[in-house]
């Protein structure tokens, strides 16, 4: 959906300590992915677990434009009948992949290399955002694709008649258009080989060996090398949908820094290229700890428990570990506001092209709050107060970005004074039980005007 409807102001009251368990949703990047997939196989591919936030249902829809049947079967169980790798229709209508990032570059990979044109469209958000680094190699393969100036949304794109396959290498660290290409090469004849010098999430890659692709992955002094032969016939799958470390972050850093609280968040996905923010939090200090570790459909998986932790100490966040905590920034700047010395955050420029420029929405924010933030292009820092010494007591606008609203809602649980966002409703994009569930733990969120 375009647009998030009335904005829906929310306050974050200081609180008491946070309690109890935290079932996050499923993870956004993998539910995406299963329905592109199961639409993309001959055949029914079951789901469980798929999160049901706003991008995953954009997506759902847009499935369905091309022909796919996406069923929803309740209590997270999704069925999805596919229509083949090159059986995607042309849709009658515009497809709006509302505020998903994610959602529309995938969606641009896996039908750019069918014979159809279609126009994509979102919400203020998306349609501000670049889609240049995807439309570029999808040239490549054959697709032309006509937008707006700066290659933004709304756009159309015709889909190669004869797609070549194609070599490219990945120019920024990012899996969208890593997998853009990937998803695009499914239907080109031949080998389409995808470089990334940095390694960034690797579901698709994952996720296409498991539906039966054939796909290589080789580390070289070039970088990951990833190789897809194309036009396989796609085998639907049995798929449980692990729950979201990006969602995960906001009780867990809500509980390290809210005193005396102890909150456990069960069966969270710690795949390395998805991890990095509970190291950093473990290197700042926090009372961190994985519980129950083990390999769910071989991947680690952990219980996490978190506890408030006294003495968190700022430090320098490697910036080859920045892909791999990309969405977790605006949290971290908030827990770094609590922390003793400067959390020094490098090699992050991504962050200024996401649902907003994260590193310019939260500096605003933390400033506002009392908290000094200072910014480059692609870094900021920030300087820690201690707990119990952030005034707080101030509204920030969340632009449209979920991670915004959230990040700002959990700072209001330890701030002096509560901590107010203009708009809460983008939560939904990725998060929709966010309130209830941290306010079972005993966090005071409040819509205004409810
Ligand atoms: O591939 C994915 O599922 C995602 C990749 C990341 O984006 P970039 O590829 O733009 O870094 C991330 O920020 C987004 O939330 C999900
Ligand atoms: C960047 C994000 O999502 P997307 O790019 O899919 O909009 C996110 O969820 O933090």
């Amino acid at each position: 959906m375009s647009g998030h409807g009335t904005p829906i102001p929310m306050i974050s009251h200081p609180c008491g300590p946070l309690v109890g368990e935290a079932h996050v949703p499923g993870d956004k990047s993998i539910s995406h992915r299963s329905l592109i997939l199961g639409a993309m196989c001959i055949g029914e591919t079951r789901i469980t677990g798929l999160l049901e936030g706003e991008d995953v249902l954009d997506t759902a829809k847009a499935m369905q434009a091309f022909g796919a049947t996406v069923t929803n079967h309740g209590d997270g169980g999704w069925t999805v009948s596919g229509v083949g790798v090159g059986g995607f229709a042309e849709p009658d209508h515009v497809i709006d992949c509302g505020n998903s990032g994610t959602g529309v570059r995938l969606i641009m990979g896996a039908a750019a290399t069918s014979p159809i044109t279609v126009t994509y469209t979102g919400d203020a958000s998306l349609n501000g955002r670049p889609m240049g680094r995807v439309t570029d190699p999808l040239a490549l393969f054959g697709a032309q694709a006509v937008g707006r100036a700066g290659g933004r949304l709304p756009m159309t794109i015709v889909g190669a008649r004869a797609p070549v396959p194609v070599r490219y290498v990945v120019p920024v660290p990012s899996a969208q258009v890593k997998s853009a290409v990937l998803l695009a090469g499914l239907n080109a004849p031949g080998q389409t080989v995808v470089i990334e010098k940095e390694a960034t999430r690797d579901h698709t890659e994952r996720m296409l060996q498991g539906f039966g692709a054939t796909l290589s992955v080789e580390e070289t002094d070039e970088g990951r090398v990833i190789t897809l032969d194309g036009q396989p016939e796609l085998v639907p799958q049995t798929i449980i949908v692990p729950r979201d470390p990006s969602s995960a972050a906001f009780p867990v850093c809500a509980a390290i820094i809210t005193p005396g609280s102890d909150v456990l968040v069960p069966n969270i996905g710690l795949n390395p290229t998805r991890a990095g923010l509970f190291t950093t939090l473990q290197e700042m200090g926090a009372d961190l700890v994985y519980e129950n570790m083990r390999e769910e459909g071989g991947e680690p998986v952990a219980d996490l428990r978190a506890r408030f932790s006294p003495d968190l100490k700022g430090i320098a966040v490697p910036p080859a570990r920045a892909a791999s905590m990309i969405d977790e920034y605006p949290v971290l700047s908030v827990v770094a506001a609590f922390a003793a010395g400067v959390t020094d955050m490098q090699g992050v420029k991504e962050l200024r092209v996401k649902e907003s420029d994260r590193i310019d929405a939260m500096a605003k924010g933390l400033r506002a709050a009392g908290v000094t933030v200072d910014e480059g292009p692609d870094w900021w820092k920030i300087t820690g107060l201690g707990h119990g010494k952030v005034p707080g007591g101030v509204t920030v606008a969340s632009q449209l970005d979920h991670r915004i609203a959230m990040a700002f809602m959990v700072m209001g649980m330890a701030t002096q004074k509560p901590m107010r966002i203009d708009d809460g409703s983008p939560i939904a994009t990725s998060f929709p039980i966010f309130e209830d569930l941290m306010g079972q733990l005993g966090a005071q969120i409040v819509r205004e005007n409810a």
